[in-house]
């Protein structure tokens, strides 16, 4: 059977090497996952759930390329191995696992991660704690038991996957300050490391559909609600993140290091989903004297070309 797997990348590309992918049974840590392996790379996916790797692990070796130009290539290039990168002591094993059983760890793409939605005001220690533990000190459990297992004397890339947070992340701000602190780490990691041959990056997606994904929020809705925000007029999947992780991994990007790719159909540098309903207006304090300007209402803008269209009959009305 020919392979289901689309990929724009030469098919060896990523012979004989290995890698590790948190999350990597379920949502984009799967496209990830199945492309790797199909560009020959084998491939530990690590998350706490051992049912779903074990099945999508199984899955992915069945819909795999069984050759590259003729040359026969192993038929199981995908492994399960339950880890929950909160633990250390697991997050430890995992990396042993790899260099024991697969013999090196070339790559690592921390995915593993989620969050729920809530205002800042509402979320419970417990619940601070589980995403900042998850996200920020889960991935850094990653980096360094990957740097003392393998990568310290033999280089390797990564790939953290963030969120779009530049702007903040108002309604699951526990998740923008974790992914915050990602970024911040991986350009400290791009240059504590730099001479152990490691080249560190970030991927930040935008809106991207799965059913997993989408199964974590309450409202089916809630991925199509960020339709208005997003130039491209979709949603993402989860192989157009795949696609930006293999370059950053790939040689191509031998020059690439402590930078991050959007990768969102240009939402991050349009508008942010979070509205601010009309307001008195914050306090004047020291220049109470000073008269106002005129306040109007605070409308939601329709689409620019109806603005444009408004300004022109403006203009001309006035020559
Ligand atoms: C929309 C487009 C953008 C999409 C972005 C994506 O990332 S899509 C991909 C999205 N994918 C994912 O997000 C996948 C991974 N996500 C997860 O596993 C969870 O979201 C997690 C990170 C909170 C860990 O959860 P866990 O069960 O392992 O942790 P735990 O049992 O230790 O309890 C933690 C504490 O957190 C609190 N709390 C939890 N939920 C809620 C809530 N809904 N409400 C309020 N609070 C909540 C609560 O305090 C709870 O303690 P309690 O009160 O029960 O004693
Ligand atoms: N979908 C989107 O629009 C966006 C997603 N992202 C991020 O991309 C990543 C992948 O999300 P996505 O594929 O969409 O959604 P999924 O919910 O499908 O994936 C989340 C993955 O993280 C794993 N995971 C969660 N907690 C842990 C943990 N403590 N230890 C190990 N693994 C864990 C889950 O596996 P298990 O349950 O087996 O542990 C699951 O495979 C996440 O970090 C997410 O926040 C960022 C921006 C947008």
């Amino acid at each position: 059977m020919a392979s289901l797997v689309r990929t724009a990348f030469r098919k060896d590309l990523f012979l004989g090497k290995v890698a590790i992918v948190t999350g990597g049974g379920t949502g984009i840590g799967r496209a990830i996952t199945k492309e790797l392996a199909e560009l020959g790379c084998r491939v530990v996916i690590a998350s706490r759930k051992r049912e779903t790797l074990e099945s999508a692990a199984a899955e992915i070796n069945h819909t795999l390329s069984k050759d590259v130009g003729g040359a026969a290539l192993p038929p199981l290039r995908v492994f399960p191995f339950q880890c929950n990168i909160r633990s250390e002591e697991q997050v430890e094993a995992l990396m042993k696992y790899a260099v024991e059983k697969h013999g090196r760890i070339d790559y690592l793409v921390n995915n593993g991660g989620g969050q729920f939605m809530s205002p800042v005001s509402e979320i419970s220690a417990k619940g601070w704690h589980a995403v900042i533990d998850t996200n920020l000190t889960g991935t850094f459990y990653c980096l360094k038991h990957a740097y003392h297992a393998w990568m310290k004397d033999h280089g390797g890339s990564i790939v953290n996957i963030i969120v779009d947070m530049v702007k903040g992340f108002p309604g699951m701000a526990h998740t923008g300050a974790a992914r915050a602190g990602v970024e911040n780490l991986t350009k400290s990691m791009a240059l504590e490391w730099s001479p152990s041959k490691i080249r560190i990056n970030c991927i930040a997606p935008g809106v991207i559909y799965s059913e997993t994904a989408a199964a974590n929020y309450p409202d089916p809705e809630t991925f199509n609600r960020s339709l208005h925000i997003i130039p491209a007029r979709r949603l993402g999947c989860p192989e157009e993140v795949s696609g930006a992780v293999c370059f950053l991994l790939s040689p191509a990007a031998a020059y690439i290091t402590g930078c991050t790719i959007p990768v969102d159909g240009g939402q991050g540098i349009y508008r942010s989903p979070w509205v601010i309903q009309d307001h008195e207006g914050f306090p004047v304090e020291l220049h109470s004297e000073v008269a106002l300007p005129p306040k109007g209402e605070a409308t939601e803008p329709g689409p620019s070309e109806f603005l444009f269209k408004a300004l022109a009959e403006l203009y001309k009305s006035k020559l």
